[in-house]
């Protein structure tokens, strides 16, 4: 891992607070065993009847957040899915972020997208935690146990998110096999947000490779401009969870309709595509450039 001391304090602290829950959880034992929901086929569906694919996270606090959000996570959960998200993010972290492996294991019953497990995993039993569709390694903090916790992810079912922020982390998560890779507009050792880092890292990515633009997303012009720099997905949390969460992933899964604004009486109805799940594999398409 980079030197610890370039991170935020706040980030050092979440790292710490995460090798004291890997501990306890080494002794706890078990590995979880998982049947995915397979997030690359939900893509699919959403591009296919015009969404755009939005990640929506259930995120009570964070650092970088005032205040925090005490409502029942799973009526959130709900709502985002109404709203047309193809797959939630739930934190799971505690301390920091007011999360719960718990709250995950609700949402995950209450909804039948994809759910990603947003935590700090630095050591193998943290896995065993709680079952979930995705979960996600920060390359920074993993550092050379990279490809062993990939690994050991992808062994209990795991689909795995490997998310960079700049482009030697990238080397590092597609030479240890990274398939889906997220790429954090937040500075991990400053907390802040410039969507040009998800331009830049965006062009080295391997085509082949799922590209997910992650943080700092807050309009309609922002998912456009992610869009239109390569991302096949993005993931929101502040800018959803401020307010109205089903109208607000509404807003940004409607980035690219027709028209944009999207008239009130034909918001998107989550109930319209539960079938045709495509068996192929998505590509990233940076042709289409919408304005
Ligand atoms: O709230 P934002 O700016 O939309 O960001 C969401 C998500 O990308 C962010 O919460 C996040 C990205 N990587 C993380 C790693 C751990 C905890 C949180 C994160």
């Amino acid at each position: 891992m980079d030197d610890p001391d370039e991170l935020a304090p706040a980030v050092r602290s979440i790292l710490s607070a995460a090798r004291d829950r890997a501990d306890a959880a080494a002794e706890a034992g078990e590995a979880v065993s998982v049947a995915p929901r397979d997030l690359e086929a939900a893509f699919e569906r959403a591009e296919a009847d015009g969404r755009v694919p939005v990640i929506a996270e259930v995120k009570p606090t964070s650092p970088t957040t005032e205040g925090s959000r005490e409502d029942d996570p799973v009526a959130l959960a709900e709502g985002m899915v109404a709203g047309g998200a193809v797959a939630l993010s739930v934190l799971t972290e505690p301390e920091h972020f007011g999360g719960s492996v718990d709250t995950l294991g609700r949402v995950r019953e209450a909804v039948d997208v994809p759910v990603l497990r947003k935590d700090f995993v630095v050591d193998e039993a943290q896995l065993d935690a709680v079952e979930s569709d995705v979960v996600l390694l920060i390359a920074r903090f993993v550092g050379d146990d990279l490809p062993d916790l990939l690994a050991a992810a992808r062994d209990r079912g795991f689909q795995v998110l490997v998310e960079v922020h700049d482009r030697e982390e990238l080397e590092r998560a597609v030479d240890a096999g990274a398939t889906t890779i997220g790429v954090n507009n937040r500075d991990l050792a400053e907390l802040v947000v410039d969507l040009g880092t998800f331009e830049s890292v965006a062009p080295h990515v391997p085509d082949d490779a799922t590209l997910i633009a992650e943080s700092g997303i807050g309009s309609p012009a922002d998912v456009r401009r992610m869009r239109t720099a390569g991302a096949d997905a993005l993931l929101v949390g502040s800018a959803i969870m401020d307010g109205d969460v089903e109208a607000n992933t509404r807003e940004l899964v409607r980035a690219e309709a027709d028209g944009d604004g999207a008239a009130e009486g034909d918001a998107y109805d989550a109930a319209d595509d539960e079938d045709d799940a495509s068996g192929e594999s998505g590509t990233r398409d940076t042709t289409e450039t919408p304005t």
